[in-house]
């Protein structure tokens, strides 16, 4: 049975186009694929639209750059329909619109580090919105204060939040979550609503007043159930699928977007959940930069000691040493080799050996945490090298005395009633000429081996041996 009225038939069978322009990038709600199919919430409803019109070949989806385009055809007639509209009275010159069919607020993203919630917060700060969305201009008009900036997407606006180079963005939580998860910006939260919300509707050109109520009516005819399995279609989709977010964004922002569009099909306390849904974006960009933390450790830590492992000890020497010799500042490096720690092993066993690492690592970085200088970073199986920057070749003489010092008289418990007194040699070599970073350790390395040959739990100093 035809939901149209007879005249309504007719002017429709009498166009022999409609032209459809949605928002080319606007995910979950509506946006092109990597293969420039049209995809989304907005996409499921035309579908169901189309099928139920019967409007075949006449229905033309347009795909244009961004939605400043969008809006720009839309004004100079090049084309008909538009999918995912917020009605202002600006758009109402040219457009008419159906009733909303999904709600989502606009909220605040700033990064960790700023302090303060709400729009009111937000005063002096840079705050970006998106040209030509609906939530960008309620921004300019209510909020004038605010040092509002246009940026063509959300994406650009999220990174120089992100970077520092704005303090805010006013954005959609869904797409924001997509985003952020696709850039990886761990450095965000929300601290609220923006105080506007999209009702975003299916608009018409203001000349074509049939088709609206042909619009409206369609969606009207559309079930609550093709509703919902709308959304299930959408939280389902695999993350192999064309849609190509990844399956933890599936998940959120699907779920976000299941939240979103249930309460608003079926009226709930939307508010309410507006501010669950915000809690969890946060929630997931804190976790999110949780893991980032525990993945850098892991790849940061010698598994044995704790300690720095190799990589990163090094790449802290780089940093640490440039800054020292950009600034005419002293720099000093240790290294600490285990002696004679060949026999540990062949005695008491492998485990055993480990247990002497450690308990030396621990002497050494105990001293260095209570003298508040340096690092120490595991660079070979019983190798270490400790970095003392600002440390003149004086000082770090003593501290590397102290450290031979400590080891040695740091009992080691190797079997039950067997206590072990491990002794390390140390080459010392400190900044003298500009000289790299790796030539420096050489001298060290040098020196260690020096102090090895002239009978070992000593301190030996490059630059004594290039003297002498
Ligand atoms: N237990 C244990 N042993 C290790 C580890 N890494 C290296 N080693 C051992 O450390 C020993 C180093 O031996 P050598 O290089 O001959 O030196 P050394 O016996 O300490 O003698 P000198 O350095 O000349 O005083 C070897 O037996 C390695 O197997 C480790 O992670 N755990």
């Amino acid at each position: 049975q035809d939901i149209l009225t007879p005249e309504e038939r007719l002017w429709l069978d009498q166009q022999p186009v409609i032209r459809f322009a949605p928002a080319p990038n606007f995910p979950p709600v509506e946006f092109f694929n990597e293969d420039n199919e049209y995809q989304g919430i907005t996409a499921d409803f035309i579908k169901i639209i189309d099928q139920q019109l019967n409007l075949g070949q006449k229905l033309e989806i347009v795909q244009l750059k961004d939605w400043g385009e969008v809006m720009s055809e839309g004004r100079s007639r090049g084309i008909d329909m538009w999918g995912a509209a917020e009605k202002t009275v600006a758009r109402s010159q040219y457009m008419q619109f159906t009733e909303p069919y999904i709600r989502l607020p606009a909220v605040i993203i700033v990064r960790q580090e700023f302090a303060g919630d709400g729009i009111e917060a937000l005063v002096g700060k840079k705050v970006v919105g998106i040209e030509n969305y609906a939530s960008y201009e309620h921004l300019q008009e209510n909020y004038p204060q605010l040092n509002a900036l246009g940026v063509p997407d959300i994406e650009a606006g999220l990174r120089m939040v992100s970077y520092g180079a704005a303090d805010a963005i006013v954005a959609n939580n869904a797409a924001a979550i997509y985003y952020i998860e696709k850039n990886g910006l761990t450095n965000l939260k929300v601290i609220g609503e923006s105080g506007f919300e999209w009702n975003l509707r299916f608009a018409v050109r203001d000349d074509w007043a049939p088709l609206l109520s042909i619009m409206q009516k369609s969606l009207d005819s559309i079930t609550a159930l093709q509703k919902r399995d709308i959304y299930r279609y959408w939280i389902n989709l695999d993350s192999s699928d064309s849609w190509k977010f990844t399956k933890d964004y599936m998940l959120i922002a699907m779920a976000g977007a299941l939240v979103v569009i249930v309460l608003v099909l079926f009226g709930w306390g939307w508010r309410k959940r507006a501010a669950v849904n915000m809690q969890r974006l946060t929630q997931r960009i804190e976790e999110q930069k949780k893991i980032e933390e525990e993945l850098k450790n892991l790849a940061t830590t010698d598994e044995l000691t704790g300690t720095y492992n190799r990589r990163a000890i090094l790449e802290i020497a780089q940093t640490d040493y440039q800054k020292c010799l950009d600034e005419g500042q002293p720099f000093s490096v240790l290294l600490i080799d285990i002696d004679h720690f060949k026999q540990v092993n062949d005695q008491y066993g492998h485990e055993v050996g480990d247990r002497v690492i450690r308990a030396i690592v621990n002497v050494c970085s105990d001293i260095l945490k209570v003298k508040k200088i340096g690092h120490i970073g595991r660079i070979g199986g019983e190798e270490f090298v400790v970095l003392l920057p600002m440390i003149d070749q004086t000082e770090a003489h003593s501290v590397a005395e102290q450290l031979r010092q400590c080891v040695e008289k740091e009992p080691i418990q190797c079997i039950e009633n067997t206590w072990y007194s491990a002794t390390v040699s140390v080459g010392l070599a400190s900044l003298e000429h500009s000289e790299k970073f790796d030539e420096l350790l050489n001298r060290a390395d040098m020196a260690m081996y020096q102090a090895k040959k002239s009978g070992r739990n000593r301190v030996a100093v490059s630059h004594e041996l290039v003297a002498g």
